[in-house]
């Protein structure tokens, strides 16, 4: 049986679930998109090939061989895009939440069905069909669960708005003893560049005091303001429009002090290093154009 636990974003990570890039099926229509940034690429005739996704996976799977982390791969499912598995559920202390995810998407779930048998059936939690949310979009700080959701009255006009204020509420009930923050995020189906698809493409935690941040993800600058005070505007590392669609701020942190970064996020990896931290940069740049990056990639299941 799994024990899982994680209480936050960066402590030393036992066991994961990565994604799989296998298998991935053809390029989609734009019809079939359903983020902005593949949408982009499938018109530009830049979609990425499976090939160079796998390679970029394993060689993020290598850096877990490295650490001697415990790795999942969901089952693959043929012509099937299984990479973000970020979404299909997160783990909270000991509960594994299973998201009610895009539909999609929804088979994702299904191909970790043999990981979700190792775990206790009481530690597993589902939500009725008309609460949303995403692990993308959740995200733990010791004490304090931020999530991103979309709060606006046309969020089920939004293919890129995944969680919507019933999740927040179910979430809040279930871990009462918890700090719940909500952050209504930008959205938009045609520009990546103003779109934060989850809580995780514009903001994240690194180390055990930082976090990365784009302010231009928040709809309510306030909300922004919570985290700026919370960290302490010395503690953020703020990035850029360009870099955020770029997804500098869904790297992974393994360890307190080890971050997993794409290759070329130069300032962002220099930043890093400057403050003591351990990059190990892999290649994720094909990846890059389906919206998601590392973060998105992973579900860990155990941490210290
Ligand atoms: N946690 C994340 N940010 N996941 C990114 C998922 C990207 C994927 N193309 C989607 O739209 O669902």
């Amino acid at each position: 049986m799994l024990k899982l636990n994680v209480k936050n974003e960066t402590s030393r990570l036992r066991t994961v679930v990565l994604g799989t890039a296998q298998s991935n099926g053809p390029t989609p229509t734009k019809e079939e998109a359903y983020d902005p940034k593949s949408l982009e690429h499938i018109i530009a005739g830049t979609y990425p090939i499976e090939k160079d996704m796998v390679n970029e996976m394993e060689a993020f799977n290598n850096v877990f061989k490295k650490y001697d982390v415990q790795v999942f791969r969901p089952e693959v499912i043929e012509d099937y895009n299984q990479i973000f598995t970020r979404d299909i559920g997160f783990v909270i202390e000991d509960k594994f939440i299973k998201a009610n995810i895009l539909p999609d998407r929804d088979r994702e779930l299904d191909a970790i069905k043999y990981v979700l048998d190792q775990i206790s059936p009481q530690n597993i939690v589902s939500a009725p069909d008309e609460i949303h949310f995403e692990g993308g979009d959740v995200m733990l700080w010791n004490d304090y669960i931020f999530i991103g959701t979309y709060k606006r009255p046309d969020y089920s006009n939004y293919i890129t708005a995944r969680t919507n204020q019933l999740g927040v509420d179910f979430i809040k009930e279930l871990f009462p003893n918890k700090i719940v923050k909500s952050f209504d995020l930008v959205k938009s189906k045609t520009e990546p560049r103003d779109n934060a698809l989850h809580l995780d493409c514009c903001f994240q935690p690194v180390g055990i005091d930082k976090a990365i941040i784009y302010k231009g993800g928040f709809y309510d600058e306030r909300e922004y303001q919570y985290l700026v005070d919370l960290f302490g505007v010395e503690n953020l590392f703020h990035i850029e429009r360009e870099e955020m669609y770029h997804m500098f701020s869904n790297v992974f942190s393994i360890a307190p002090d080890v971050v997993v970064s794409e290759k070329n996020f130069t300032r962002l990896n220099n930043w890093l290093r400057d403050n003591s931290f351990t990059v190990e940069e892999i290649p994720y740049a094909e990846i890059a154009k389906q919206e998601g990056l590392l973060r998105c990639s992973t579900l860990p299941l155990i941490r210290d």
